[in-house]
């Protein structure tokens, strides 16, 4: 059973250390803006691969949460496309794709906020609990 307490990492309002993604929705899918931080970095001024993965796999549930599924994440394929930059805005977009039932599948992007320059993308298995 899964509990929904505010704590996310990624979107919990309670959680200090958290991300506080704020998702919309829109006719398509789901979205969020987000400026990456010093604290977010892996090598020197460049983003953490794991806090790209996290904004895809975040999207990618709440995608399929807002057409009303409970999903763990089974599998997330990351393409790291291009470095991005501490400071830098972007936003963060997920789609369902697919509904199979039993497994859902989502696609999910980082981009510029112009939409010009594409940062990264997720292929996202996602196991519906019930
Ligand atoms: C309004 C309130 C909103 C609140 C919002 C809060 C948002 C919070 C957002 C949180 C966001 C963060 C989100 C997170 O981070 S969620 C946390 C990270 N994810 C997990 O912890 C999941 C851990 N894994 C499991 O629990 C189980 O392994 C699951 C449930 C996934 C499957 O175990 P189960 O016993 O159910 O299934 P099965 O093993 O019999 O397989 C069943 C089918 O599934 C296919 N399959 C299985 N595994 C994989 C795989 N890895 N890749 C591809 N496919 C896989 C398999 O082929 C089979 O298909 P088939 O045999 O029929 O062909």
């Amino acid at each position: 059973m899964l509990i929904a307490d505010d704590w996310c990492f990624a979107c919990g309002r309670a959680n200090p250390l958290g991300l506080r993604l704020e998702i919309s929705q829109d006719n398509e899918g789901v979205f969020t803006t987000f400026q990456f931080q010093k604290n977010h970095q892996g090598w020197n001024n460049i983003v953490h691969g794991g806090i790209i993965s996290t904004l895809l796999d975040e999207l990618s549930t709440w995608a399929a949460v807002k057409l009303g599924h409970n999903v763990v994440t089974a599998q997330l394929i990351v393409k790291f496309k291009k470095p991005i930059t501490i400071g830098t805005y972007v936003r963060v977009f997920a789609k369902v794709t697919e509904d199979k039932g039993r497994l859902i599948y989502a696609k999910s992007q980082i981009e510029s906020l112009d939409k010009t320059i594409l940062y990264a993308t997720g292929l996202a298995t996602l196991s519906v609990i019930r």
